[in-house]
């Protein structure tokens, strides 16, 4: 059975440079993709394939099995959110919503209203009047009520202010379960969305280098934090990749795994273990892979 986006060994070249290189995804839904690479690694350009904005020069792109350029159906399927500019928006939320109903039946414009308010922006304030990052906000509510199978989020919630952005992922999430659709966020830098995310895909140099669980991603690596002499035995042979001292106590990032017996003997001699957030395991990876 096909996953609702397929990409086979998908190339893009523009004026002769490679953007993207043999690009082999599938995603499912009801799934929250986190698709991480530097600024210029191809993300917006690999969105553009999945949305058919563009043609592969090599390979396959398919949702549902079919190939949708040209598709207007498939292509009806895909919601691609990027950032825009409300500068000259003299419109409320409010009317914006009544109006996308209208021409996209698949839109939710109570469910956008509801949200807007859950976030405490005012629905019929016009929009050039609001900050920079409540019109994110209002960009991104419209997103998810617009109840895509296909939802893309192209760093659009880079904008927001912290509390914001928080809420509007805990409205992703709940969307996510109330109408599960394939949902990626792309982004160059992913602090605080670790809990956002089911699966994790980075980009690096116009390759996808890993798609996989965020569970499976985040056992790359760990943190052992204790006594320093503690810490040096536990990791000795281990890939320590960078030691932080803070009076006594050691901390250690270490590239790998730790198995059941590892946890064990931390307990014993009092040493802290811990995850290490996407983005700094998306930094160590992209940075190591040479090695
Ligand atoms: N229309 C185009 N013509 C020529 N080169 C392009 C075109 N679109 C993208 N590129 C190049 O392709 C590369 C990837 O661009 P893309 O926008 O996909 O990267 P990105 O990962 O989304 O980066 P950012 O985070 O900066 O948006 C860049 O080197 C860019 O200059």
């Amino acid at each position: 059975m096909s996953s609702m986006v397929d990409l086979t060994n998908a190339s893009l070249d523009i004026k002769k440079n490679t953007i993207l290189e043999d690009v082999t995804l599938q995603l499912e839904t009801g799934r929250i993709y986190g698709l991480i690479g530097q600024e210029g690694a191809g993300k917006t350009s690999l969105l553009s394939l999945i949305a058919s904005y563009r043609k592969p020069t090599k390979g396959a792109v398919q949702i549902d099995g079919r190939d949708p350029y040209e598709d207007k159906a498939l292509m009806a399927k895909v919601r691609f959110v990027h950032e825009v500019d409300y500068t000259e928006t003299h419109h409320t939320p409010k009317y914006l919503s009544r109006v996308t109903e209208r021409y996209r039946p698949a839109f939710d414009s109570d469910y956008a209203l509801t949200m807007l308010e859950g976030l405490g922006i005012d629905s019929d304030k016009a929009l050039n009047r609001m900050s920079k990052g409540q019109q994110a906000a209002v960009n991104a509510i419209f997103g998810l009520a617009a109840n895509a199978p296909i939802t893309i989020f192209d760093e659009v919630t880079n904008i927001m202010e912290a509390t914001l952005r928080e809420q509007f992922y805990k409205m992703a999430i709940e969307a996510n379960a109330h109408y599960p659709r394939t949902m990626i966020f792309s982004n160059h830098t992913v602090s605080g969305m670790d809990h956002l995310f089911d699966e994790i895909i980075i980009l690096d140099e116009s390759r996808v280098i890993l798609q996989e669980p965020i569970d499976r991603f985040l056992e790359r690596g760990f943190r052992v934090s204790g006594a320093k002499e503690k810490v040096v035995r536990f990791t000795d042979g281990m890939n320590v990749l960078s030691t932080h001292a803070s009076g006594s106590i050691h901390s250690v990032v270490v590239l790998g795994s730790v198995d059941e017996a590892d946890r064990k003997t931390a307990k014993e001699q009092h040493l802290y273990i811990e995850p290490l957030k996407v983005q700094e395991l998306f930094t160590i990876l992209t940075a190591t892979k040479e090695g």
